[in-house]
């Protein structure tokens, strides 16, 4: 390992249209967005790995020693990663105590990690200690999942030598080449596979690649010619699990697959309506028109995600309160929307009285990227110093 101590970071994202569906192999459009989340790793010589994830009050360290035997057997990754590793997992799963059922939050992003670090370093592990700082809430919808599992897929593979770190004694942030940004997408997925069960690689794409992307089957768009669109984002602090919301609408394909089937094909028609409806915009300008067929698809996949079971009551109050003022909202994984000036304020206010974290953010933020301390407002290097 050449670098002592290094910075990266990884955004969140905002699925405008297809969460879900885009799991059964339809059309998604999402939007990085300008939350990230931060990651220091430092090489040490203490024969120990520690991670610190303060977001979570998660605060591990394990002997090296202790690790090298759940890699018997594990042949090392030559950067071609594709699948879990299903044996390596069972050993950490054993290893852990964690449960093949488990979605506790802790659990799963110990598990990740773990997984990630063995796997990377399977050839010889290193004395590392990563400490994950966010701004982003966790399990809200907005991807923080797969900005945790970019940030240590990108750190971990650097750390390695498996790619290089872009960073020049010059620069305050850089990132990698396509190549590179593609190994640390494909680790990130594995990160995501083991957080997420059957996740689809949207997630993952925008905190690797950032900015507007549309995903089907495999295929990624970047879109450049996105209007300026005002997200007012709103946390209804439910707890939920990916994983769960995931595998129910599949049991729900499975059990009414003619009832469903129609329903996904729907909401991936309300994808392209929107990629549409946006390049309209791009070419001849906004209009009130073109932003009221914007808010009447949000509204129609909104009933969609209600039919396939991953709405909630807390969400239904979000939307009551936003349409009596004129705003269409929708989940993403669990909540967005669209806008006008005076009415926003207002409109916090009564969803803070519900009891809702509501904030404005841009979106289209860059990707992951490795940065100086000195770039990184003080707070964060304090933060992540701190462990
Ligand atoms: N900052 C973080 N620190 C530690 N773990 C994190 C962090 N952010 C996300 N995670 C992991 O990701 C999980 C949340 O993923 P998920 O349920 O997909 O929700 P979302 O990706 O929408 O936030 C958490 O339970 C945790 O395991
Ligand atoms: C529901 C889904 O479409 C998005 C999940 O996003 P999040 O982890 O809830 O932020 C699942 C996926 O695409 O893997
Ligand atoms: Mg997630």
């Amino acid at each position: 390992m050449q670098t002592r101590e290094f910075f990266v970071s990884a955004p969140g994202k905002v699925i405008l249209h297809g969460e879900h569906s885009v799991v059964h192999g339809k059309v998604a459009l999402a939007v990085s967005l300008n939350l990230r989340t931060f990651l220091r790793l430092q090489s040490t010589s203490s024969g120990e790995v520690h991670i610190n994830l303060p977001n979570i009050d998660t605060f591990l360290s394990w002997e090296i020693t202790a690790l090298q035997p759940l890699l018997a057997g594990c042949k090392a990754e030559q950067g071609g990663v594709k699948e879990l590793d299903a044996d390596l997992l069972k050993r950490l799963r054993e290893f852990t105590g964690i449960s093949e059922d488990s979605t506790d939050t802790r659990s799963m992003a110990v598990l990740a990690f773990l997984y990630m670090y063995l796997s990377v370093f399977a050839e010889s592990l290193a004395s590392i200690t990563v400490s994950v700082w966010s701004e982003l809430p966790t399990g809200a919808g907005l991807g923080s999942s797969a900005a945790y599992n970019v940030c240590l897929s990108a750190a971990l593979l650097s750390a390695r030598g498996n790619i290089s770190y872009p960073l020049t004694p010059q620069q305050e942030s850089a990132r990698w080449s396509k190549e590179e940004m593609e190994l640390i997408n494909r680790w990130a997925f594995m990160g995501e596979k083991i957080i997420h069960g059957n996740p689809s690689v949207v997630d993952n794409a925008v905190g690797t690649w950032g900015g507007f992307l549309r995903y089907h089957a495999g295929n990624i768009t970047p879109l450049s010619w996105v209007p300026i669109l005002r997200i007012l984002l709103t946390n209804t602090k439910v707890p939920r699990s990916t994983k769960v919301l995931v595998s129910g609408v599949k049991d729900k394909i499975n059990k009414f697959p003619s009832v469903m089937k129609p329903v996904l094909e729907s909401v991936s028609a309300v994808s392209c309506a929107c990629e549409q409806t946006l390049t309209e915009m791009a070419a001849h300008g906004p209009s009130a028109e073109l932003y009221n067929i914007l808010e009447e698809l949000i509204d129609i996949n909104q009933h969609h995600l209600n039919v396939m079971g991953v709405g909630h009551s807390s969400l239904d109050t979000l939307c009551r309160v936003t349409l009596a003022r004129g705003l269409h909202s929708k989940l993403t994984g669990a909540g967005g929307g669209e806008t006008d000036t005076s009415v926003i304020q207002s409109t916090v206010e009564e969803l803070k009285a519900c009891g809702f974290d509501c904030w404005e953010t841009s979106i289209g933020a860059p990707g992951v990227q490795q940065h100086s301390s000195a770039a990184l407002s003080q707070d964060i290097p304090k933060i992540l110093h701190s462990y």
